[in-house]
């Protein structure tokens, strides 16, 4: 199956448009694992347990694995998904952007050494630097469009005075990912949660990509306002949520505090997809 259609299953059968965000770090661990990055395979395993029925997506962000030198652990973390969470698939989230050789070295670590089903990339350095991603039939690969971060600003709004219409720098790229850009529909548009006004006008400009929507809990976007602007049908958002779910309590609960959370999470992005 491929990553469009498997993240429709998934937000299908688990009511879901949440993706619970995988950023392990130790010290906010509970004891007795906290600062320990031995055990970022345990907690992320339970967090898979805990979340895996109320999630349309898993995003592993490599730099927490790679910082610790757990690159291993976070093998046997998408091996464990791939277990209990079968129909779940995992966005990895590695933010890539390089020229075409080099993009043929990420993309085959990203599909081939940790099987992911997509990724996070940066399009910084134009079509050729993507073009890799996508000789792999079936594996998503989501374009950084309009970022929930306050620096995105500095560029990202920004008018192209040589491009009909002068479309802002982020609506320039909405439209090329709904349109040349994606050859074998695989690719999806990452739009933050902090900015509901510009998901609407990206959702305007891609009204069939697939949305990868993070900034919900502790970045404080809006949830409600976001699946209003983006939602579009099952699988058209993934909107996703890290340490609000995995933080939500420091303590042995740790895990039931991460599903009461996802749940809550969840319930809320449905309830304003029903409003
Ligand atoms: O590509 C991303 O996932 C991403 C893009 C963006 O614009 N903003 C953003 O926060 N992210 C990632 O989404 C996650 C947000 O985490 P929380 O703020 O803890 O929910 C982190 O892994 C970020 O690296």
């Amino acid at each position: 199956m491929n990553f469009v259609d498997m993240l429709k299953d998934a937000a299908t059968r688990n009511q879901s448009m949440l993706c619970v965000g995988l950023d392990p770090e130790p010290a906010r661990f509970p004891a007795p694992w906290q600062g320990s990055a031995a055990h970022i395979y345990e907690f992320c395993a339970a967090i898979v347990d805990a979340t895996a029925d109320l999630a349309c997506a898993f995003k592993p962000q490599i730099a927490y694995f790679a910082a610790h030198r757990a690159e291993e652990q976070l093998e046997r973390l998408i091996a464990h998904i791939r277990t209990v969470a079968q129909h779940v698939p995992v966005i990895l989230d590695a933010k890539r952007g390089d020229i075409g050789s080099t993009a043929q070295q990420y993309a085959k670590e990203a599909f081939e050494r940790y099987g992911a089903d997509a990724v996070t990339l940066s399009p910084f350095m134009g079509f050729d630097s993507v073009e890799p991603y996508l000789q792999y039939p079936g594996k998503g690969a989501y374009l950084l469009c309009r970022t929930s971060n306050p620096g995105g600003d500095d560029f990202q709004p920004q008018r192209l005075a040589d491009v009909a219409g002068q479309p802002r720098l982020y609506e320039h790229l909405a439209r090329l990912v709904q349109g040349s850009w994606n050859t074998n529909g695989q690719l999806g548009l990452v739009v933050g949660a902090t900015y509901p006004q510009e998901i609407a006008a990206v959702r305007q400009c891609a009204p069939s990509a697939p949305l990868l929507i993070p900034g919900v809990g502790a970045q404080g976007g809006d949830a409600v306002a976001t699946v209003k602007a983006g939602y579009a049908g099952p699988g058209s958002v993934a909107i996703n949520s890290s340490r609000a779910i995995l933080y939500a309590s420091a303590g042995p609960d740790f895990a039931q505090a991460a599903r009461a959370e996802a749940l809550r999470t969840r319930d809320v992005l449905n309830a304003a997809a029903q409003a």
